[in-house]
């Protein structure tokens, strides 16, 4: 059995609905994790797919702790994050990181980019930020030349690039990545992935990957887990779950989502 970086327990996550008829008192709760077991090895990539509304964010921000899990278990390295109260948690702030979405709107656009990649640094403490940064902009393939721009004279790619050296440079132990390449076009889409297995390979990252796109998922992931409305329908190697779905949701998961195969000839360096 592989050494568990991170060991989810029967997770249970109701919020209010916000839907619900409400006269008086507190909104009702609607349930939306039910009762979800699994492991992140240390140093693996699990995937989680599932359908738009599945819950795959939900389940990411209870996994980096910006939700507190209604039942089960969370545990980090060992330590129970599950309860952990925001004091608590700024002792583990630094190791779990997230990638997002839309880095446009993560990226403060009136700071540099060299500020934007070592201003979590100073944070956390890391002494030479700046010089850390400017490293940084190299494992990213960026290169140096870009420190004094802002983030809207980058590219997506770029801008992508820079997120991701703000979460790699703080080296945190697990990294959530929530669907980070979906506003990208195909080409560089698989720069990206290329970076990450890269920065994986490289510096023994721990990494949940979100995504819909079941061809980036089989590229990047060993193992997968498959959401539907809130509970896992099935878990394991990803080659064997593709090839050989047990579920017939998975089965129309994949064929519902008709993406290329990824192949060298598919990849522009
Ligand atoms: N704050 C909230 N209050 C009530 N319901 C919520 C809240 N956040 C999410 N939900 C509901 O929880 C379910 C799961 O949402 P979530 O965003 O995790 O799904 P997802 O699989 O990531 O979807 P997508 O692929 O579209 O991003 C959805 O039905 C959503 O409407």
């Amino acid at each position: 059995m592989a050494d568990p970086l991170l060991q989810v327990r029967d997770l249970h996550l109701a919020l209010p609905d916000l839907n619900a008829p409400r006269l008086f008192g507190p909104a009702p709760q609607v349930g939306i994790l039910h009762g979800l077991t699994f492991d992140i090895p240390r140093g693996a990539t699990l995937g989680i797919v599932g359908e738009s509304g599945s819950g795959k964010s939900t389940l990411g921000r209870c996994l980096v702790r910006l939700l507190e899990p209604t039942g089960g278990t969370i545990l980090l390295n060992g330590d129970d994050i599950t309860h952990a109260s925001p004091r608590d948690l700024a002792a583990h702030r630094r190791d779990l990181q997230m990638i997002f979405q839309d880095p446009m709107s993560s990226l403060n656009p009136r700071h540099s980019v060299l500020r934007l990649i070592a201003d979590p640094m100073r944070l956390h403490g890391i002494q030479d930020a700046d010089a850390k940064a400017r490293d940084m902009l190299d494992r990213v393939h960026l290169g140096r030349r870009f420190a004094d721009r802002y983030p809207h004279q980058l590219s997506g790619g770029q801008r992508q690039r820079v997120g991701i050296a703000r979460a790699v440079g703080l080296s945190p132990r697990f990294i959530l990545a929530d669907e980070i390449v979906s506003g990208l076009d195909v080409s560089t889409q698989a720069q990206i992935i290329r970076l990450l297995e890269e920065l994986v390979a490289d510096m023994d990252l721990t990494l949940a990957f979100i995504s819909h796109d079941l061809s980036v998922i089989r590229r990047l992931c060993r193992e997968v887990i498959v959401l539907r409305a809130g509970q896992i329908v099935e878990a394991g190697a990803t080659s064997k779950i593709f090839s050989a779905p047990a579920h017939p949701y998975t089965a129309a998961l994949q064929s519902s989502i008709a993406l290329p195969e990824l192949d060298e000839g598919w990849l522009l360096s």
